[in-house]
């Protein structure tokens, strides 16, 4: 197959013909003009703009909002627009006082005087109403013009203060119930109390069993108070995780686009909130209140018994800050090493079958086992330190208790307290001491909670899926690219510079240009994959950033590089896995693409299931279905980033004709290219050269410009009777 590198024409990146230094340098495109564009018209002779500076942007569009002929052909904005540069226009020099009369006078609604205007800026032209009355859309009667059904903005913030609400009222009754259990715990130690200083004094069997009855039936009941308050909890996490899961991912998801790809783990911290809620930790934090009430009831047996309460509780808060300090930085590494083999777990089940045919199993696992034996052994000498300080704090526990019982049996042996006192102020030491060990244990995970649920709080603030757009009618496909310039974060490259263009509804683009010339950047770019370091593009006249996400991505298509479907049927794929895709819908598509027959010969049609690897499809049969999905729901611009890299030459043909087609149906197409094939159905070319432009124009010009006069045979389709 003959590609533009071939040796009956120069490459890409030869020196076809010198830019202009000082043009490219201002950002501006080296332009190939044709003969009846404004830039090659004379400025003296250019009608009156009705709206041209950008700086008198605001007076300006007062006057003009109010003054705009109604009969004026908005369309003819975009027809004009195809030639915008970077280069200042004339007109911004022009006296204001003119402009006002100007905008008064507004140019006769003709197409000729439109595309005669000098100057109009595309913040001018934002004045003017984008749609017109007919054609320019799909089935050439233009797109409907009904404004878009959206779906509602999220209201995150409501989302979690009502998940938070749920918490505190759930959390509420647990402390009601805790509240109750730690009074019947007292059951025990009140029990023993009661029948050595009574039943053993007074020999009642009566006082025996009514004590009895009571301590089992306060025994039950606390049994019973806290299962049901571990039972919310549990299911305080349950609707938490519920409830937060879906409006996490989707903020996730969107954040990601132009975050660190680490949103997504957001949801690993919903989990960590969710495990806090339902773990020990928490229900020792609420037993913790009760603490000082049983210390003050050792208090009341013999100050001396809460004396050595209160100091142990002091020595053990001492331990297990000390362990905190001495664990936290290998359980850290623990936990990095441990997410680096899971990462590497990932992209191992992801490229199984490359691992599998290169025979690179054992550098794989090698890979893994250095990362997983790294974790083991952070946390080996992680744990190590925790089982010391454990044994210590349980040595002090215990210390305490024999301190207690041996102090209490003396100051019962001088007549202070009884035997009874002694043994139940052990035992409500007992009870003191777990919710403060348990607390100062837990107290990790409750920073690392609170650190996860900051996260959350955080990405659903911040999200801004939440902030209504204005509602916009369908766009018609106009595109203008300004200034656009990329250099992406924590580097110094430059990978797109001062790139400037404007593509008309329907028309077509291709962008050529070598290996690494910034052409899947500049792609990614127009459909809002990334976002330029400064610049704009715009969809109608609207800075993307400025659209309804949800809204934008139906009106465009986009065919990445790296062609990956989702698990699930054909006819799913298609329709971008919509519930409301209907079976029309999908056919049109597929008809559009001009794929409908190859999926016809597949023994399941449209229902063949898709695995996540693209099985059973072939590289150029998912190449294909993934060009329907991007032309799915009559998108009004469509980015397909060499969608003929894995095509055959009939796919390369219908591939052709799919862009005939878009063409014919109004669709913008910007088509990213190697192969001089796909040239002969586009309007216009650029030659993209390390981040700029080095040529832009219409086909012919810019073919006979990379050519010399001689434009190969199989380039010369369009000649001629397509002259633009
Ligand atoms: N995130 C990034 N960080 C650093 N450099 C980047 C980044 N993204 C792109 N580049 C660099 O920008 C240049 C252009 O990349 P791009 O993928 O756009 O090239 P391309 O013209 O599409 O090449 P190809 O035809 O091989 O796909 C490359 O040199 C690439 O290394």
């Amino acid at each position: 197959m003959a590609t533009v590198n071939s040796s009956r024409r120069p490459q890409f990146d030869e020196p076809l013909e010198q830019p202009n230094k000082a043009n490219l340098s201002k950002p501006s495109v080296k332009e190939v003009k044709p003969a009846n564009s404004w830039a090659g018209s004379e400025p003296g002779k250019s009608k009156p703009s009705r709206l041209v500076l950008s700086s008198d942007f605001r007076v300006a569009r007062g006057e003009n909002e109010d003054r705009v002929s109604p009969d004026r052909r908005p369309s003819d904005a975009g027809q004009d627009g195809a030639n915008v540069t970077a280069e200042p226009a004339v007109a911004e020099r022009a006296d204001p006082n003119k402009l006002l009369e100007q905008t008064v006078q507004p140019s006769p609604p003709s197409r000729a005087g439109s595309e005669n205007r000098v100057g109009t800026t595309i913040e001018g032209k934002a004045n003017q109403p984008v749609l017109k009355s007919g054609g320019g859309g799909g089935n050439n009667g233009g797109p409907p013009r009904s404004f878009h059904r959206r779906t509602p903005p999220e209201d995150f913030q409501n989302l979690l203060r009502t998940a938070l609400r749920a918490v505190r009222r759930n959390l509420g009754f647990v402390l009601v119930l805790t509240c109750a259990t730690n009074l019947l715990v007292l059951a025990i130690p009140v029990y023993l109390f009661q029948i050595s200083d009574r039943v053993l004094t007074s020999r009642s069997l009566d006082t025996l069993i009514m004590l009895t009855i009571i301590a089992l039936g306060a025994v039950a009941f606390q049994s019973a108070f806290d299962a049901i308050r571990r039972f919310m909890l549990m299911r305080t996490g349950v609707e938490v995780a519920a409830r937060l899961g879906a409006p996490i991912l989707s903020a996730a998801a969107h954040a990601s686009l132009h975050g660190s790809g680490r949103e997504y783990q957001t949801l690993g911290d919903l989990q960590q909130v969710r495990g806090f809620l339902v773990s020990g930790t928490l229900i020792s934090f609420l037993d913790v209140p009760f603490a000082p009430l049983f210390i003050l009831m050792i208090f009341l047996v013999h100050p001396d018994l809460g004396m050595i309460v209160v100091v142990t509780a002091l020595v053990l808060m001492t331990i297990a800050l000390i362990n905190q300090k001495m664990t936290a930085k290998p359980f850290a590494e623990a936990n990095q090493a441990q997410s680096k083999a899971n990462l590497h777990l990932d992209s191992m089940s992801r490229n199984s079958q490359i691992i599998n045919a290169m025979a690179m199993i054992p550098e794989a696992v090698r890979i893994w086992g250095r990362d997983t034996a790294a974790s083991l052994t952070w946390q080996v000498r992680a744990q190590d330190r925790n089982i010391v300080f454990a044994a210590v704090s349980r040595t002090v526990r215990l210390f305490t208790q024999i301190g207690i019982l041996g102090w209490g049996a003396f100051l019962a042996l001088q007549g202070e307290i009884t035997g009874g006192m002694v043994i139940a102020a052990s035992i409500i030491a007992g009870r003191a001491f777990a919710p403060i060990e348990g607390s100062i244990e837990g107290w990790n995970t409750f920073l690392l909670s609170r650190g996860a649920y900051g996260r959350i709080r955080n990405l659903l603030a911040n999200s801004a899926l939440q902030y209504e757009k204005l509602r916009l009618p369908r766009p018609e496909g106009r595109l203008d690219v300004e200034r656009l310039l990329y250099v992406p974060g924590g580097t110094k490259r430059v990978v797109l510079n001062g790139i400037t263009f404007s593509l008309s509804p329907g028309e077509t683009l291709a962008i050529i240009g070598n290996s690494g010339a910034g052409k899947t950047t500049l792609g990614k770019t127009l459909v809002g994959s990334i976002l330029p370091t400064s610049g704009s593009v715009r969809l109608d006249l609207m800075d993307i950033r400025n659209w309804d996400p949800r809204q934008f991505g139906e009106s465009i298509g986009y065919l990445p590089q790296d062609v990956q479907l989702f698990p699930g049927t054909i006819k799913e794929n298609i329709g971008r896995m919509r519930d409301d895709a209907t079976d029309e819908q999908i056919h049109d598509a597929a008809v559009l693409a001009d794929v409908h027959n190859m999926i016809a010969t597949l023994p399941q049609g449209y229902e063949t299931v898709v695995a996540a690897d693209g099985s059973p499809l072939s590289g150029g049969q998912k190449q294909r279905i993934a060009l329907a999905r991007a032309f799915f729901g009559n998108p009004r611009m469509v980015v397909l980033d060499e969608p003929n890299s894995n095509l055959d030459v009939a796919g390369d043909k219908a591939l052709a004709r799919a862009i005939e087609q878009a063409k014919a149906n109004k669709i913008t197409v910007v088509v990213i290219t190697q192969k001089p094939t796909l040239l002969n159905v586009v309007d216009k070319i650029m030659l993209l050269n390390d981040g700029r432009v080095a040529l832009f124009g219409e086909r012919d010009k810019v073919l006979q410009q990379l050519h010399g006069s001689k434009v190969p045979p199989e380039l010369k389709g369009n000649q001629g009777g397509e002259e633009k």
